[in-house]
């Protein structure tokens, strides 16, 4: 078994996550407590951006429009990159003092980086921090770029995390049909079928129209546990006419840029219909992934900020027709989820394991990905 810590910086630009797992590539450790319940994976650990931070990546997201080669860093790109790889360094530094643990402890790190590019089509996806740079810094191995081997080879480059959720269905003993749901900036899900089959997508919308919506309404970064969606009243005329967008229709794999749809499409509510029915877009969206499943999940757990918004599991709960719970709930951690994953993918990287599927990424054959950093070098 080795030791990962994952680091994930997701579309919200909220933070970033840092999770430490113990894995071998395939399996994870995992514990029960004596009641059964899953203990947690190991600790983890966040670093919260500043408004100037953020602030700086919301520009960062901008100016990667002109982006046309992946290793352009055109407009303040260059320095939002120092920054995200600085307050990576600095949030493994803090958790290993917190943890009591050293770098020698620690085998491998899995960097994600924050997407400021993604655009499949185009065989593009940009995820900036400089991998190199941390593993020196850290004096830690660090796996990086993981998206680019899948988008050369023809895949979505996205979503990552299913290979992971398999492994933890499989390490918490889930015999029956899955659907595990992200809800994030955008949200994805990954159908785990009873024969452990998996099929992965983003399914649309998840927090971002939300979030967007009430900072410019409220000046709030967030609807607090979806208290003013629940106020309001969704507007089924813009609801159908949003969900006739053929994402919706078309077949995964396929994956979502956290900008293409914007909260102004509700530009025309009060603030609580608008939340509502940004909010019920979300959760309509992740209903039409049911048209996609062959064996169609019997319970559903659902992680990521998403699930701290009750209006919005209340929605999923009344369109999936299954079983909901939170990961919190089962003894996964709905914050640190992606972070696991990715202790996890940078394993199966330094292991040559495949990280992406064509089920999970639409590319042609199931292949590893991400780019090893030595600290040495
Ligand atoms: N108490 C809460 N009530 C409602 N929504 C919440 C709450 N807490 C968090 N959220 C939502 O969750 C979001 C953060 O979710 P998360 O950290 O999973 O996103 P991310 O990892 O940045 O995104 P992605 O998975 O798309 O990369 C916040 O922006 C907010 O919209
Ligand atoms: C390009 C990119 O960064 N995509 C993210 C985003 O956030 C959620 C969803 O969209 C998912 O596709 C992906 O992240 C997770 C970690 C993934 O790749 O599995």
């Amino acid at each position: 078994m080795r030791r990962a810590i994952g680091l994930m910086s997701g579309t919200s630009l909220d933070g970033v996550d840092v999770a430490l797992i113990e894995t071998d590539g395939e399996t994870i450790r995992v514990e029960r407590s004596h009641n059964g319940y899953l203990e947690p994976l190991g600790p983890t650990g966040y670093r919260a951006y500043s408004d100037d931070d953020r602030a700086l990546l919301r520009q960062a997201l901008v100016d990667a429009e002109a982006v046309t080669e992946r290793s352009e860093r055109p407009g303040c790109l260059g320095a939002a990159e120092e920054l995200v790889t600085r307050l990576h360094a600095e949030a493994v530094e803090n958790f290993l003092a917190e943890n009591g643990l050293s770098a020698a402890e620690i085998d491998v790190v899995g960097f994600h980086g924050q997407t400021v590019v993604h655009r499949p089509d185009q065989k593009m996806s940009v995820q900036i921090g400089d991998g190199q740079a941390l593993s020196r810094r850290l004096g830690i191995k660090v796996v990086s770029d993981l998206r680019h081997a899948d988008i050369e080879a023809g895949g979505q480059g996205a979503p990552l995390v299913p290979v992971f959720h398999r492994a933890l269905a499989q390490a918490s003993g889930f015999t029956e049909s899955l659907g595990i749901l992200n809800i994030g900036g955008v949200a994805n899900a990954t159908l785990i079928a009873r024969d452990g089959r998996i099929l992965a997508f983003d399914t649309g919308p998840g927090n971002a129209l939300i979030d967007d919506w009430m900072r410019e309404r409220t000046g709030h970064a967030l609807d607090d546990n979806g208290r003013t969606a629940a106020r309001g009243r969704p507007d089924e005329q813009l609801l159908a006419w949003l969900l006739v967008h053929p994402f919706f229709a078309r077949r995964p794999p396929k994956s979502l840029d956290r900008n293409w749809f914007s909260h102004k499409l509700a530009g025309q509510l009060s603030t609580e219909d608008g939340a509502a029915t940004l909010t019920a877009f979300t959760a309509r969206a992740v209903a039409r992934a049911l048209d996609h499943a062959s064996d169609p999940p019997v319970r559903w757990i659902v992680a990521g900020g998403g699930a701290r918004n009750g209006e919005l599991l209340r929605q999923l709960n009344y369109h999936l027709r299954a079983e909901i719970t939170t990961a919190d709930a089962i003894g996964w951690s709905s914050a640190f989820l992606e972070a696991q994953a990715f202790a996890y993918l940078a394993v199966r990287s330094t292991e040559g394991l495949p990280i992406t599927f064509p089920s999970t990424t639409g590319v042609r054959e199931a292949i590893t990905g991400g780019v090893l950093a030595r600290p040495g070098e």
